[in-house]
């Protein structure tokens, strides 16, 4: 291939609405019917019919409620809710495909490391090895209170919180089990060796674990790990813990500026920067011709629900909506939600975002690249967005379930094959090992969590 290969996931979730509030409405759109396996057994072997990457899943804990100081835009629009557990869907999609991966969200605030990696353990079994886990520790109070605190934690205290359930997690996954503990033997009627499985002793910050991890170890042991969030804390976290990560950025330049400090800082963790695959969310709309998507937008265009999206933006930026008046600019403030999205928003940008911007179904609501045409004028556009900002590929975003994901995969993934971009075939092995060829199932011996493989020893 010229350039580097293109990577691609569809971005789903486990609700009636993702990040374009309202399209559940559309008479084509089947989002209604998220809750049946068939659902979910369809995108699966629509993306793998398309050789995408990964279906990556985002998910939230709570629900929007800062927008006018309750839930009922988010709830009557279906923005993000109702929200259901999406771990518990890919074993399904994994039984109906054998190569794509699954790149899913979970929150770590509310978990602990001990159960935790059991249930990815299960999954990177069950998956044969095709799980990945996008590391998040969540923005909504709401979700606080419903795990009976007061408030959520502050966002740089999430972070470090992140960094002592990471190392215990580590600990479980690469530390706890040897590779030859598990050997079946019936004769001597050993199923596993007992010296070759460790106790873990963690005694962090946050987090305790004195415990052998439950789960035998699996094909990739520590899960692919993703990360999403840009602040200058979250860049930190992610240089040292990521092996993907997921952006957003209305602009090549915002983009590019957020990819390369964070590969500036891996660098500075003794990581090689081009270890991370960078992921940045992308809509787009596509059809035969420039014509036919233009009108298929403007199509789309209607069923937005303006107050299920300014719910959503509200929930995302940590600022009431409702309190701005239509034309009135977003002002910086230091969020405890999303921080690197209120910077995106207002510093980082010399456009004025308003209200009305955030309702709009076009590359100033998308705050990402926001892609209409024909499939040769998206696979241009896809093109100039990864060189100019460097990233390695995209995160589709879901707007009609399932025909945009139809469409790209019929229309312009053969572009991008013809034009040496896009693999013809999956490459054999894990998720790992098809993302970074030639580096084997486990992490890196670069990454931190290798660094845990004998520390139980
Ligand atoms: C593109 C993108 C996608 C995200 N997806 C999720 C998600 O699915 N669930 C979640 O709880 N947080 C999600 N987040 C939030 C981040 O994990 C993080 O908590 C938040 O951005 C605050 O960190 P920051 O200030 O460093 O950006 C996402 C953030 C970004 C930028």
């Amino acid at each position: 291939m010229s350039r580097r290969e293109l990577r691609l996931n569809a971005f789903h979730m486990h609700s009636p609405g993702h990040t374009w509030a309202g399209m559940w409405r559309h008479p084509r759109d089947a989002s209604v019917r998220y809750t049946s396996l068939d659902y979910w057994t369809s995108l699966a072997r629509t993306a793998e019919r398309g050789l995408l990457d990964g279906i990556f899943l985002a998910d939230v804990f709570g629900t929007y409620d800062v927008y006018g100081g309750n839930a009922d835009a988010a709830l009557a629009g279906a923005a993000q809710a109702p929200n259901a557990d999406p771990l518990l869907v890919v074993p399904a999609m994994a039984l109906v495909t054998s190569q794509i991966g699954f790149g899913v969200t979970a929150n770590l605030t509310y978990e602990h490391p001990y159960q935790f990696a059991r249930r990815f353990s299960t999954l990177d079994h069950l998956t044969e090895g095709r799980i990945g886990w996008n590391i998040v520790t969540g923005y909504l109070e709401s979700g606080a209170r419903g795990m009976g605190l007061a408030q959520a934690r502050a966002h740089d205290a999430r972070y470090e919180a992140g960094e002592d359930f990471m190392e215990a997690a580590y600990k479980l996954w690469e530390g706890s089990w040897e590779d030859d503990a598990v050997i079946h033997d019936r004769e001597r009627s050993i199923y596993t060796r007992p010296e070759k499985v460790h106790r873990v002793r963690h005694k962090g910050p946050f987090y305790r674990v004195d415990a052998r991890h439950l789960a035998e170890p699996s094909p990739q042991r520590t899960p692919v790990l993703y990360q999403a969030g840009t602040s200058s804390r979250g860049r930190a976290f992610a240089a040292r813990h990521a092996e993907c990560i997921f952006l957003n950025g209305h602009t090549k330049p915002i983009a590019a500026r957020a990819v390369r400090s964070i590969r500036e800082a891996a660098r500075d963790h003794g990581r090689d920067p081009y270890d991370i695959l960078m992921f940045l969310g992308a809509t787009v709309i596509v059809a035969p011709t420039r014509a036919e998507a233009l009108d298929l937008r403007d199509e789309y265009a209607r069923y937005l629900d303006v107050q299920g999206q300014l719910a959503l933006v509200s929930g995302w930026t940590g600022i009431d909506l409702s309190t701005l008046g239509p034309e009135e600019a977003l002002a910086y403030v230091k969020t405890n939600a999303m921080q690197s999205l209120v910077e995106n928003l207002t510093v980082n940008t010399d456009h004025r975002f308003t209200v009305r911007d955030f309702a709009q179904f076009g590359p100033l609501g998308a705050r990402a690249p926001f892609l209409v045409g024909s499939p040769s004028e998206v696979a241009d556009e896809l093109l100039s967005w990864a060189e100019e900002a460097d990233v390695d590929g995209f995160n589709l975003t879901r707007v009609v379930v399932p025909e945009t994901l139809e469409a790209f995969v019929d229309l312009v993934v053969p572009e991008l094959q013809d034009r040496g971009v896009f693999k013809t075939r999956y490459r054999e092995g894990t998720l790992r090992e098809k993302l970074f060829p030639g580096t084997g199932a486990r992490l890196k011996s670069t990454h931190p969590g290798a660094g845990f493989r004998r520390l139980a020893a």
